[in-house]
C-alpha cells in the first residue's frame, strides 16, 4: 500500500465520521458560506503577479515536522503582505498537522487573498466542508480519483462557486481533466517514492491545453527554479518547506519575492 492509499483510507474514515457529527445543512449555516470567492486563476494571470502560491504546513509524510512553533495567522498575513498569489492551507491533521481552524482563521486574517483548501478529497461532502471554512478553490489528486469522481467533485465546487486545481504527475491522469477544471498543478514529488523532479512539470507541461492556467508543485526551493518554470509556461508555483522550515516563514518569503522581482 502506497502513503497515498493509507491517506485516504484514513480520510475515508475521517469523512464518515463527520458526516454523523455535522450535516449538510449545518455546514451551509458558516458565514463563510455567503461570501464570495477571491479567484486564484484570475490573480494568477493579473499583470504584476508573483505567482507564488505559499503555503502553511507543519509535518509531512515525506519530511516529518516542518516547524512546530508557526503560528497560522501571522504566517498566512505575512504571506499575504509579502505579494503572494494565493495561499495553501493543509487541513489533514493526521499526517500534515493541519486543522480546519486553521483555515477559518487563514480566511478571516486575508480576506482577500485566493485559499486553496489542501486536502485529500474523495467525497462532495468534503467541498461543502472547504467552503464552510472559508476556501476559494479546492484540490483534486488525480491519482486519488477516477475521471467520474473528478467530473462530481469539480460539479459540486461549481455548486458551491468554488475554483477547481487539479494535480497531476503521469501523463494518463491528464485524461482526467474536465472542463470545469480551473487550474492544473503538476506535482513535482512523487508520492510513491518522494522523489522530486523539476522536469515533470516541463514534460507534462507541454502535454497540458494550451489555454489551462497551470502551476508547478513542490521541491521548489530557489529564484532560479522559478524562472525555469516561467520559461516552461507557468504562472504558480506551490512552496511549502522551503518557506515553513524556517523560523519566520513570513519573512523567508517575502525575501524570496523581493529577490524573484529584482
Ligand atoms: O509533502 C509530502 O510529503 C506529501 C506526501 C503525500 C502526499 C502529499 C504530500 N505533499 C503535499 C503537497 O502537495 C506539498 O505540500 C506541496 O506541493 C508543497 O510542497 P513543498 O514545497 O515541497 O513543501
Amino acid at each position: 500500500m502506497t502513503i497515498l492509499d493509507e491517506i485516504n483510507n484514513n480520510k475515508r474514515r475521517e469523512v464518515a465520521e463527520a458526516k454523523k457529527l455535522v450535516s449538510l445543512e449545518q455546514l451551509k449555516f458558516s458565514p463563510f458560506f455567503k461570501r464570495k470567492i477571491n479567484s486564484l486563476k484570475t490573480t494568477l494571470k493579473a499583470a504584476g503577479a508573483s505567482g507564488i502560491i505559499a503555503e502553511y504546513k507543519t509535518k509531512s509524510p515525506s519530511k516529518g515536522v516542518i516547524n512546530e512553533q508557526a503560528e497560522v495567522v501571522e504566517v498566512s498575513s505575512a504571506y499575504t503582505a509579502a505579494g503572494v498569489s494565493g495561499i495553501s492551507i493543509l487541513t489533514d491533521r493526521q499526517y500534515f498537522g493541519g486543522a480546519f481552524e486553521d483555515l477559518a482563521k487563514a480566511r478571516s486574517a486575508n480576506p482577500t487573498t485566493p485559499i486553496l483548501r489542501k486536502d485529500f478529497m474523495l467525497d462532495p461532502y468534503q467541498v461543502y466542508e472547504a467552503k464552510a471554512h472559508g476556501a476559494d478553490l479546492i484540490l483534486l489528486i488525480a491519482a486519488s480519483l477516477s475521471k467520474e469522481e473528478m467530473l462530481e467533485l469539480s460539479e459540486t465546487a461549481k455548486e458551491l462557486d468554488l475554483e477547481v486545481l487539479v494535480e497531476v504527475h503521469t501523463e494518463e491522469e491528464i485524461e482526467k481533466l474536465n472542463s470545469l477544471v480551473d487550474i492544473v498543478g503538476v506535482n513535482n514529488r512523487n508520492l510513491k517514492t518522494f522523489e522530486v523532479d523539476l522536469e515533470t512539470s516541463v514534460k507534462l507541461g507541454s502535454l497540458l491545453p494550451q489555454d489551462m492556467v497551470r502551476i508547478s508543485e513542490s521541491g521548489l526551493s530557489s529564484v532560479e527554479n522559478i524562472h525555469y518554470l516561467c520559461q516552461a509556461g507557468f504562472d504558480g508555483f506551490l512552496m511549502g518547506e522551503n518557506f515553513m522550515k524556517t523560523e519566520n516563514p513570513g519573512q523567508a518569503c517575502k525575501e524570496f519575492i523581493e529577490l524573484l522581482r529584482k
